[in-house]
């Protein structure tokens, strides 16, 4: 909760969200993962005046800090919908998430915005933010709920919409699913890689693309060993190829050599593995070894390894007592 010390100074609060992996190789705009490298955003309430950011870390010089900022954007978004006035406030971001690399920045920056606006308007409850109400703006306002879901929810979550709304079913997955992102310096923008996906497709590739769906929700959940099988896709990765064309070709190796479930993470080019081969695969596990130096040498160089844990927790608040006060397992370069 945000309030006021005795000498009118503002209780910073801080807010924790992290990265999202969406699509997972079938489940375009519906599935997605939750992982442990996190943004923050720092709240401070002011008296008086205007709404204002500052950032460090990813995006830092590059981002409008205007009100055009995605997080000022979607706080305000969220006072209209609340029928509230915009508080005065003013934000700090340590962003850690990479932008346009498939690991959810832009819904991170949503679901900050939009929780920032639950506690500067004090619409939390012992501090937390009510997560349904943060969840169903975030999508409106991203358009797609695969990224916003695990980043509200954590875990596994499967995001739909119907005539009521966004629907979201969240879901612990299965221990050995331990994923790893091969992280490339490119940026592909998700506007850009939605604007290759064709109007239609043909329906033997919708038909085994729901199977593995299907597939899908079961190996991440219950059967990992699975998950080679499950992450097959001929919705989107396919169309979207010619514009990441570094991360098709390590996708191949990886899927084709190596024998490991790796998917274009999002809309790209991030690829992410979700978890070591299969002894069924014919993979010798004794040569594995820790999975991020093994995917390593699949890799070579220009990407940056990085074993990325599932998070369970999702959006999170905290008070401000210490520098760290979450705690960061995971930070790129
Ligand atoms: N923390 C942030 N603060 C401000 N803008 C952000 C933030 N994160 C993302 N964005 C905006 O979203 C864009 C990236 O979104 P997108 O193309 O969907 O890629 P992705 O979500 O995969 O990283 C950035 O170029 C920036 O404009
Ligand atoms: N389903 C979306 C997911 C975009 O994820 P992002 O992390 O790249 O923003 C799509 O594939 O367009």
């Amino acid at each position: 909760m945000v309030q006021r010390q005795s000498q009118r100074e503002p209780t910073p609060e801080r807010i924790r969200v992290p990265a999202t992996s969406a699509n997972l190789g079938p489940g375009f705009d519906t599935m997605g993962l939750a992982l442990q490298l996190y943004d923050e955003v720092e709240v401070r309430p002011a008296e008086s005046g205007q709404l204002t950011v500052s950032v460090e870390g990813y995006g830092a010089g590059e981002v409008p800090l205007d009100e055009r900022h995605l997080v000022l954007r979607s706080l305000r978004a969220a006072a209209r919908a609340l029928g509230e006035d915009v508080p005065a406030a003013h934000l700090h971001c340590v962003n850690r998430i990479p932008h346009g690399r498939g690991l959810g920045s832009s819904a991170a920056a949503i679901v900050a915005g939009v929780s920032a606006a639950q506690l500067l308007l004090g619409r939390t409850t012992g501090g937390k933010v009510d997560r349904d109400r943060v969840f169903a703006v975030a999508a409106e306002l991203e358009g797609h709920p695969d990224n916003v879901a695990p980043c509200v929810y954590g875990g596994f979550t499967l995001a739909w919409a119907d005539a009521h709304g966004w629907r979201c079913r969240r879901q612990d997955p299965a221990a050995g699913v331990s994923p790893v992102a091969c992280v490339p310096t490119e940026q592909l923008s998700t506007e850009q890689a939605r604007g290759l996906l064709p109007e239609t497709v043909p329906h033997a590739d919708a038909a085994r693309t729901a199977g593995r769906a299907a597939l899908l929700s079961l190996a991440l959940t219950q059967a990992p060993e699975l998950l080679l099988e499950a992450t097959e896709d001929w919705l989107h990765q396919p169309y979207r190829g010619a514009a990441m064309p570094k991360s098709v070709r390590l996708l191949r190796t990886l899927r084709e050599e190596a024998r490991l479930p790796a998917v274009i993470s999002g809309a790209g080019p991030t690829v992410l593995v979700l978890g070591a081969p299969s002894p069924t695969d014919g993979a010798d596990p004794a040569q594995r070894g820790d999975l991020g130096d093994w995917i390593g040498g699949w890799a070579g160089t220009n990407w940056h390894i990085c074993p990325v844990p599932v998070d369970t927790a999702g959006v999170a608040t905290s008070v401000h007592t210490s520098a760290a006060p979450f705690g960061m397992p995971v930070e790129l370069p």
